[in-house]
Parts: structure tokens; C-alpha cells; sequence
């Protein structure tokens, strides 16, 4: 199986390396003229799939949004997940999981292994029991060619407290990245173990290069800007994958319209890492 990291290089080779989030908020469903309610949900979704889903590399749908509604939120998240591969982007769910290690490996069964129903090539992870409690995740993706992105530095302002905490001359986000770069180790031209930095985070004073790809929230809505990303990441932005939500889909419903939402946010991130 091809490795993640490859066929992510590929992706935005050929699409570019703008990400876009399917996150069906209530809000947006209401400025949509929709419902709240499973029927509204798979509308917006599958909306959105055909606008951007056959033109940018990345399509990152929040799992938080599709959960609400039960089991058939999930079966729309099914199908958001299978159209989206099927015009031809990469998914990559942000589902945020992290257990002890016997549970992390019943959520790499449902994630990464391509026979799950829900099956993506890419999960966001969380790795605060422990980086080591992922392993399963780790061991699935190299199985499987898929890809797992790992919380560093998030986007959200209460990061920080346990982010920026120091054990000795580490912070914990040194430690994650740190790990990163191990499982990175030799790839080429990058790996498959990202880590989740956001567009808001400022300076830091750590090495965003792991060698892996880095999801950037927090680009648009949360105010993070193309200015901000020169900024924080420099050449290792060359593997960066801004990612925007809110900000594409207010542009809904209309399909033409997402999609040129979708390509101006493509074009203003294309030069990055050059
Ligand atoms: O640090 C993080 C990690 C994940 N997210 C997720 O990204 C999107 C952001 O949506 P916007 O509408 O573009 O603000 C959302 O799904 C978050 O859960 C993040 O924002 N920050």
C-alpha cells in the first residue's frame, strides 16, 4: 500500500494544499435556509462534497457534527466520507480520539483499517495519555497507508496551559513533535505522522519540522492569516495544510459558489514553504 505521506505529496501536487472542513453547524444550516435535522445535515454535507470535494486535495469533515444526530448522522458521514474519496480527495476525519492502548486499537479498527465502514485515510489523534498509548493508531496507518495527525499546538487559546507545560527543557508540544520526527524518520518526500498546529498560535520558539505534514486550523474563521502562517512555519510550511471551515462553507449554498470559495482559499495559500 502506497504510504499516506506520498499520496498526500501527490494531492497537492496535483489539487494544492488548501483543506476544507465539512462542519455542518447548526448556525450554518439555518443561513443555508435547512433544519436541524438529519435531512438538513446530509443536504448541507453532500453539498459541499460535490462543490469541493472534486477539486482540492483535502477534505476534513469534524465528526462532532455528524455524532449529534446518532446513528444516522453517522451513516451521512458514511457517505461524506465514501463521495469524497470517490471524486477524488483525500479524507481526513478530525475525530480527535485517544484511549489506553487496547481501546486506541479498537479505534484504529474503525478509522484506518479499509475494511471499517468508516474507514479514511487520515484520523486527528489526540496524544495526552502518552504518545506511546497511539501505537496501535502508528502500527494501523504503516499497515494500511494511512495517515494520523497528532495534536501539537491546537488553535484554541486554552492550549497553551497544558501545551506549553515543561518537563525539564521540554515542553509537551516538544515532546509530540519530537516523537513525530522519530516516526518520520527517512521518508521521503514526507512522511505519514502529522501534527495539528494552529494559524493562531504565535510564536512559540519550537521546530514545526517533523518531516510530516502539519494540519493548520484556526486559518480564517478563527482569524489565523497567510501572513501568520509565513510566519509561524517558514519552510515547513512547504508540507502545511491550512484548513477552513466556517469561512468556505458561509458561502453555501450555492455549489459555484463554495467551489470558488474553495479555489481562492487554494490560491492564497499555494506559495507556502517556497
Ligand atoms: O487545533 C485545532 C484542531 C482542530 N480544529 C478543528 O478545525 C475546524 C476549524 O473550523 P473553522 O470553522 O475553520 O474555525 C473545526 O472542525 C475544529 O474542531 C481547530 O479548530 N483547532
Amino acid at each position: 500500500m502506497t504510504p499516506f505521506g506520498t499520496r498526500l505529496a501527490r494531492a497537492i501536487e496535483d489539487r494544492g494544499r488548501f483543506c476544507v472542513g465539512i462542519d455542518p453547524h447548526v448556525g450554518l444550516l439555518h443561513e443555508w435556509g435547512l433544519s436541524d435535522d438529519v435531512a438538513s445535515l446530509e443536504r448541507f454535507a453532500l453539498t459541499v462534497v460535490e462543490a469541493v470535494a472534486p477539486v482540492v486535495g483535502v477534505v476534513k469533515p469534524q465528526s462532532a457534527f455528524y455524532e449529534r444526530f446518532g446513528s444516522r448522522g453517522v451513516a451521512v458521514l458514511e457517505r461524506v466520507v465514501e463521495e469524497s474519496r470517490a471524486a477524488g480527495a483525500l479524507v481526513l476525519l478530525d475525530v480527535k480520539r485517544g484511549d489506553i492502548g487496547s481501546t486506541s486499537q479498537a479505534y484504529a479498527d474503525a478509522y484506518l483499517d479499509p475494511t471499517s465502514p468508516l474507514a479514511c485515510d487520515a484520523i486527528t489523534a489526540s496524544p495526552f495519555l502518552g504518545f506511546g498509548s497511539l501505537d496501535p493508531m502508528v502500527e494501523a496507518c504503516r499497515a494500511h497507508g494511512a495517515g494520523l495527525f497528532v495534536l501539537a499546538l491546537t488553535s484554541n487559546k486554552e492550549g497553551p496551559e497544558v501545551q506549553h507545560a515543561r518537563d525539564g527543557e521540554r515542553t509537551v508540544a516538544g515532546t509530540v513533535l519530537d516523537h513525530l520526527r522519530r516516526l518520520n524518520d527517512g521518508a521521503d518526500p514526507v512522511g505519514s505522522f502529522g501534527a495539528v498546529v494552529g494559524a493562531t498560535i504565535g510564536e512559540t520558539g519550537e521546530d514545526l519540522d517533523t518531516g510530516g505534514p502539519l494540519l493548520v486550523p484556526g486559518f480564517g474563521a478563527q482569524g489565523g492569516t497567510v501572513a501568520d502562517l509565513e510566519r509561524i512555519f517558514g519552510r515547513a510550511a512547504r508540507w502545511a495544510l491550512p484548513s477552513s471551515s466556517r469561512e468556505v462553507l458561509r458561502a453555501g449554498p450555492d455549489v459555484a459558489a463554495l467551489r470558488e470559495a474553495a479555489l481562492r482559499g487554494n490560491d492564497a495559500v499555494r506559495g507556502l514553504g517556497a
